[in-house]
């Protein structure tokens, strides 16, 4: 168990931090060179690579090397500095060694050195990041450093943690993972663990939690520090995690980019109750008032502006009321919105009573929207004024955005194969640099040219014949899909065609592993929407390689090319043979983000050649990135907006 976790909670002072992480975020600022440039690993890194191959023929001379307490306390004791980062490096790859059979490749070391040094590691797919990751996070452990590796699902932080934990044993080391479902206790004796693997938003959401606990007064407040003091062993504190170290993040492109577009929000519903009292009470001071004495509407602007007789006027009326009539502010904010629910929110027009309920109009398309309500109070006046049910209202408790959590980390290190158009965002954002570690042996992954379709139909069709022809040679076929909709399509299709297989989506979740591991038999059919994407690993069957290994057909581009190379990369892993194919229409909806019309001459013009339709397909993927780091961008903007106005109230840091 690491040694005095609890004065590292949340450290908000340099003094706070251990000496390791110090050492090592002075030699992370140092190595930053430019906004976007990838870096090839240092001559630095290099050499420290010598050393640790030289220390792990060392280790494995001896028959049986355990790590000696010794070793142990030597590393702890000096953080990670070079020579200790080397030492633990050679003991966690000969416990790689001894416990899984394999000794860690050059490029593996290569790129745990570069992410102990807090950066971006690009390495292709399947050249083995789970192990080198487990290389870095032993490391640092070692060091007394807590770890987080953050992967994409329960599946894949559950499936490394059990993996590697012999590994982590071996050395002395604790390991667990974070799920969703466990109860906070759980999860507090989880997370002391030295290395907690854990899905990007448990980490966050138990952070957010963690922060909502501590109250207006912070992690630092005396109330927090008291505790620390009088329940040292952290059973009496509000918080279950022990601070943001050292985070590892796995497919660092999707969590730290493509999920970083939505933030997290806790949320609680309010009571009815209660805020039918106030709707009721706000819309009787409202109509007991006198339009141009006490106030005035401004019809083109649809605001109501009170006058000092009005504003004096609410303040008699409610006079004896409790809170929050009290506040001068939020009475006569109230009265102003009950005057607006009366005369300027028109049922017809704004909104329409069916089935009891305020369903609000959409002003563009005159369409009902049914489960959207209006904030603040506003769509609880409504209902009080037209005399239904009066529903609660999601208050947000918590907000926070991924780019502001992952900047919290005091050393923040990532791992992906597909960095390459994001490599600017993840500087900007993050200030990760990122390093290209090139493959340890030349890929055998096959492209094969894709088939453009004019119909859905045509493709689903082509699909299924591809699928069969493949599975005819023995072959394993993935069949990935964008949404289990798809995956629901060419599931009956596949029936249709009379070829048994399996579904992946979310619908079978459960049994994904299980999915999964029957995946690379010879002549098994799965179609997997993206849940079969990043980080699964799918071996062959006995023969399989020979036969040409796994046949991946991608049935529509995503948003991002990322995507699209990531589902691709599950065939050809770990040098061996494979091939993919996409297999798309003209009908494609991530077409619909381009100009109709020259969608409209494509699909007329049967044979139109190759280079326009894949232009076409291109476009229509770059305006989307466009448009979704447009929303990345603003979301930052915006939550520095935020920061910045609560920053005096201790809200936010
Ligand atoms: N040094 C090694 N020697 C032999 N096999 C290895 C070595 N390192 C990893 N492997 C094996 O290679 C396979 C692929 O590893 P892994 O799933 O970690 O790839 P990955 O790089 O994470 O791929 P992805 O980008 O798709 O997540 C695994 O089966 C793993 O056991």
């Amino acid at each position: 168990m690491t040694a005095a976790p609890d004065v590292w909670i949340y450290p908000e002072r340099k003094d706070a931090l251990p000496t390791g992480l110090d050492a090592w975020g002075a030699a992370a600022s140092g190595i930053v060179t430019g906004a976007g440039r990838r870096l090839a690993a240092p001559l630095r890194d290099r050499l420290d690579l010598r050393a640790v191959l030289r220390a792990m023929a060392r280790l494995e001379a001896a028959p049986d090397a355990p790590v000696t307490p010794a070793a142990r306390a030597r590393i702890r004791r000096r953080g990670l500095d070079r020579s200790a980062a080397r030492e633990a490096l050679a003991l966690a790859a000969d416990a790689v060694r001894r416990e899984l059979g394999f000794a860690p490749r050059r490029v593996q070391l290569l790129g745990a050195l570069a992410m102990l040094r807090g950066r971006l590691i690009e390495m292709d797919t399947g050249e083995g990041k789970t192990v080198t990751a487990a290389l870095a996070a032993a490391a640092a452990a070692l060091a007394g450093i807590p770890v987080h590796v953050v992967t994409v699902n329960d599946y894949l932080a559950e499936r490394d943690a059990r993996t590697l934990g012999p590994v982590y044993n071996r050395l002395g080391l604790s390991v667990a993972a974070i799920l969703e479902g466990q109860e906070p206790a759980t999860r507090r004796a989880i997370y002391r663990s030295d290395i907690v693997y854990g899905a990007n938003n448990e980490f966050a959401f138990d952070y957010l939690r963690d922060r909502i606990g501590f109250g207006a007064e912070g992690p630092q407040g005396l109330r927090q520090r008291l505790r620390r003091v009088t329940a040292p062993d952290m059973s009496e504190t509000p918080a279950v995690m022990r601070g943001l170290h050292f985070a590892i993040v796995d497919e660092a492109d999707s969590v730290l980019v493509d999920e970083a577009r939505t933030p997290l929000i806790i949320s609680r519903r309010s009571d009815p109750e209660a805020e039918a009292d106030l709707a009721h009470r706000a819309l009787a001071v409202a109509r007991a008032l006198q339009r141009h004495r006490h106030f005035t509407l401004i019809e083109d602007e649809r605001r109501i502006r009170l006058t000092s007789e009005g504003r004096a006027e609410i303040g008699r009326m409610t006079a004896g009321d409790a809170a929050p009539w009290t506040s001068v502010i939020r009475r006569e904010e109230l009265a102003r919105q009950a005057l607006t629910a009366l005369l300027v929110f028109h049922a017809g027009e704004h909104y329409v009573v069916a089935d009891g309920k305020i369903q609000i109009v959409d002003e563009y398309t005159g369409r009902l929207q049914p489960d959207r309500s209006w904030s603040d109070g506003m769509h609880q006046l409504v209902e009080a004024k037209e005399g239904v049910e009066i529903t609660g209202q999601n208050i947000a408790v918590a907000r926070m955005t991924y780019q502001r959590f992952f900047r919290r980390y005091r050393l923040l290190a990532g791992m992906t194969g597909t960095a390459r158009e994001v490599t600017g965002e993840l500087f900007d954002v993050y200030g990760l640099a990122t390093v290209r570690i090139r493959p340890h042996r030349r890929s055998r992954l096959r492209s094969r040219r894709t088939r453009y379709l004019r119909t859905q139909k045509a493709k689903w069709q082509a699909v299924v014949a591809s699928a069969a022809a493949e599975a005819a040679k023995g072959r394993p076929v993935l069949i990935g899909t964008r949404s289990v909709s798809a995956s629901q399509t060419v599931s009956a299709a596949l029936d249709r065609a009379g070829l048994a297989h399996r579904v992946l989506n979310a619908q079978t979740e459960a049994e994904s592993a299980e999915i999964i591991a029957e995946a690379g038999q010879s002549g098994r059919i799965t179609v997997a929407t993206n849940m079969a994407g990043r980080g699964v690993d799918i071996a062959l069957g006995p023969g399989v390689a020979a036969k040409g290994g796994l046949h991946v057909i991608l049935t529509e581009r995503h948003d991002a090319g990322r995507i699209d190379r990531q589902l691709a990369g599950r065939a050809g892993r770990r040098g061996e043979a494979g091939s993919h194919q996409a297999i798309l229409s003209l009908q494609d909806p991530l077409l619909d983000v381009v100009a109709a019309p020259a969608l409209k001459v494509c699909a007329r013009l049967p044979l139109i050649g190759l280079a326009p339709r894949q232009k076409l397909f291109r476009k229509a993927q770059r305006r989307a990135e466009r448009s979704h780091a447009r929303m990345r961008r603003d979301l930052v903007r915006q939550d520095q907006r935020l920061g910045q106005l609560l920053a005096f109230t201790g809200g936010l840091e």
